[in-house]
């Protein structure tokens, strides 16, 4: 499915301290490694807690392209996983997989079937194909007995591959743009013939991602070995996937809006399914918010937030990118100016991040500067909250656009956010999930 196309515009209305207990669907980045890793694995496995939404919609049809038996129960999220029909594609023509605009899908699949062996071409959405994958396709290279090309200009998909498998040896990648690059390769690197050695060549973002990924091959009974720097690791040939079942987290990066929502309306929001000891580095946004005057109690089950007095803050956010937008929100109602670094990532993602969410802010009313790496938002003054006479935000194709800034309408009225169904990507009850924790109903209008 794309959910580009709609007519719908969504408007939340403020009304006063959100309080409430919510759980969120489960972790998109942990559904998408363990059906990889499920589909490979020596005997059947079943995943609880999945998500269900576009993002792993087009992994799980990935995999049951090449064969693999997903039988799925309680709402999509349990999923049986059973790999043993899957096979290697070959044909004259190649496989066609769509991969919609899902990154992990794209940059997981392109290692994974590479190593698997086959003719396949992934594609995806317009944007897809400008989002880089070139430095995986160069990596990839080193071990691969075949050829693997982008056919988009400066190394975006569509990705073709023509593969007889990973011979195995030395790799090496680039992690600037994209930790998602060598989350792929790990992942890919037990269908080697030989042992294979990663090592990371200059800065590695989105840091939590590869530990994720690290943890998730361990729990499936990988033996990988990773140094701790996350710049070197190695696989060793002959390892085997096995794992019977695998309980998925809630999604962190999901469960930023509600915790937000109770920051900028002094309210108290509990997520249950996440602590600290989460496997997603987004459970980190809590201390964030912490910073701004927060309270975050962690009672082990889950995390509760309690907003007060915000005031703003000055914020490295490279582990925690898919926060920015959220945070974002969070500021135009603190006390004094925010600045958020190293997010330069950012403007590789669903859209640019950096540059479309300042425009969106200053639609606002908000004065906002962006750098290189990441932006500065000046809250809004007292003044211009009282005599904010609505906007109507573009959310450019971005779950995260939509669900960030559908927030400002907690503190004000006529905030309307086009297009509200792109949080199909890893949420498609968003916005239901959020009128239950409000206990009122928002406004859907067709424009
Ligand atoms: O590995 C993952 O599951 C993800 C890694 C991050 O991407 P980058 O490594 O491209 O920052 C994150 O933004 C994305 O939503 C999920
Ligand atoms: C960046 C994201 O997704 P992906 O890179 O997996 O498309 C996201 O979910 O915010």
């Amino acid at each position: 499915m794309n959910s580009q196309a709609t007519s719908t515009t969504v408007t939340v209305q403020p009304g006063g301290p959100v309080s409430g207990t919510i759980r969120p669907p489960g972790s998109k980045s942990l559904t998408n490694r363990a059906l990889l890793c499920a589909a490979v694995s020596e005997s059947p496995c079943t995943l609880r807690g999945a998500l269900r939404s576009e993002d792993t919609a087009v992994m799980l049809g990935g995999l049951q392209q090449l064969g693999v038996d997903i039988e799925s129960s309680d709402g999509g999220r349990t999923l049986a996983v059973d790999g043993s029909a899957c096979r290697p594609q070959h044909a004259d023509e190649p496989a066609e997989l769509y991969i919609a605009n899902s990154g992990t899908t794209v940059r997981f699949l392109t290692a994974w079937l590479s190593a698997l062996g086959g003719d396949y071409r992934l594609h995806g959405v317009p944007r897809m194909h400008e989002r880089p994958i070139g430095e995986l396709l160069d990596a990839i290279s080193a071990v691969l007995d075949g050829t693997i090309r982008a056919e988009s200009p400066g190394g975006c998909p569509p990705v073709r591959i023509h593969s007889r498998g990973w011979r195995g040896g030395e790799i090496t990648v680039r992690g600037n743009v994209s930790s998602q690059y060598l989350s792929g390769l790990l992942m890919a690197a037990p269908l080697a013939q030989t042992d294979v050695c990663i090592r990371v060549e200059g800065a590695l973002v989105s840091q939590p991602y590869v530990q994720m990924t690290c943890q998730v091959l361990r729990s499936f009974g990988v033996p990988i070995e990773a140094a701790q720097s996350l710049q070197q690791f190695r696989i060793p040939a002959g390892s085997q996937y096995r794992l019977s079942q695998y309980d998925i987290e809630p999604d962190a990066s999901a469960a930023s809006y509600f915790w937000a929502a109770a920051a900028i309306t002094a309210g108290r929001v509990r997520v249950e399914g996440l602590t600290a000891d989460a496997l997603q580095g987004d459970v980190g946004f809590v201390d964030v918010l912490a910073q701004m005057g927060c309270t975050v109690q962690d009672d082990g089950t889950a995390i509760e937030v309690t907003g007060g007095p915000l005031r703003g803050v000055d914020v490295d956010m490279n582990a925690i990118s898919d926060t920015v937008q959220t945070l974002a929100v969070v500021a135009l109602f603190a006390e004094g100016p925010t600045r958020v670094r190293g997010v330069a990532h950012n403007r590789f993602k669903e859209t640019d991040r950096i540059a479309d969410l300042a425009c969106e802010l200053r639609k606002l009313g908000a004065v906002v500067s962006e750098t290189e790496d990441g932006l500065q938002i000046e809250p809004l003054t007292a003044a211009q909250q009282q005599t904010f006479a609505g906007a109507r935000l573009d959310t450019y194709h971005d779950h995260r656009m939509a669900m960030s800034l559908s927030l400002v309408g907690l503190r004000l009225s006529g905030v309307q956010i086009q297009n509200p169904s792109c949080t199909a990507k890893t949420y498609p009850e968003y916005f239901a999930d959020l009128e239950s924790l409000l206990r009122r109903p928002h406004h859907w209008r067709t424009t």
